[in-house]
């Protein structure tokens, strides 16, 4: 199986030019949760975020996705608890999302898509100085992974909508402060499951521990509408594509066991 292979077949979606085969790639992201095969760990804490909206510097395309950066030179923004030993550092969020709204999500949840899937990325900056140092590291990241619903308007995510016209182009970048990113995680952060990952983007590196919520968002149909007039290409290229399926297909669980907060 693709597992025992020295080399896994990062089967990538064709826009990525990165590499296509990831030495030892047995832990890699996203996968599909299967409910009835996760196992309770009542040892699992609660999810502790506290973020200063004061760390939010600026929102760009790179090309993948749109982020927005927050200052990690300091513990400001961190999180810790869950199934974290560490003090992780919040760096940035981005999402990732379909061309329509019956698709987009990178991880499922007993095979069931969401139109869209949060990514807010940390790094172990007990153990770590650097994000570049700590995602080469086996516990070097700490990513949260919210799906998302099409419904009622977010409020919170408004201010983010507004700003991507901005950004259209792959490398646009504009200022963006005072983001309060705890306004974009479900009222419920209790309830999660937790394996041993990938990042789903170049570099690929396995140095993720996955941490997804149970409880959706929603968002309206207009705000994820707003995400797929963003485009994959720069302003100097003469065809212009638009930023959507940036997700990564789904790959071998390689006898991982995903455990859950909740029964
Ligand atoms: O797409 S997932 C992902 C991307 C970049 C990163 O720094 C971490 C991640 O988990
Ligand atoms: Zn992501």
């Amino acid at each position: 199986t693709a597992c025992s292979s020295k080399y896994v077949l990062s089967q990538m979606h064709p826009m990525w030019q990165g590499p296509l085969a990831v030495p030892g790639g047995d832990r890699q992201s996203p996968i599909d949760i299967v409910v009835r095969k996760s196992v309770l760990d009542s040892a699992l804490k609660p999810l502790v975020p506290d973020y200063d909206p004061d760390t939010c510097q600026q929102i760009w395309n790179n090309g993948y996705s749109f982020l927005v950066e927050y200052d990690d030179t300091t513990d400001k923004s961190t999180l810790k608890g869950g199934p974290l030993q560490d003090k992780f550092r919040l760096c940035q969020f981005h999402f990732h999302w379909g061309e329509c709204n019956a698709w987009g999500s990178e991880h499922t949840v007993d095979k069931r898509l969401f139109p869209a899937e949060l990514h807010m990325v940390h790094w172990n900056s007990d153990k770590y100085s650097l994000f570049e140092e700590a995602v080469m590291e086996d516990n070097g990241l700490a990513v949260i992974g919210v799906f998302l619903k099409v419904g009622k308007r977010h409020e919170g995510l408004q201010k983010l909508v507004d700003a991507l016209p901005a950004i259209r182009h792959k490398d646009s970048v504009v200022e963006f402060t005072r983001f309060d990113p705890a306004c974009l995680l479900p009222s419920n952060i209790d309830d999660y499951w937790t394996y041993h990952g990938s990042l789903t983007t170049p570099p690929l590196t396995e140095s993720v521990s996955w941490i997804i919520m149970k409880q959706h968002i929603e968002v309206s149909h207009d705000q994820l509408a707003v995400f797929r007039s963003l485009l994959f290409t720069s302003a100097e290229e003469d065809v212009q594509k638009s930023m959507v399926n940036n997700f990564r297909v789904q790959q071998p669980l390689c006898g991982r066991n995903v455990r859950s907060s909740f029964s």
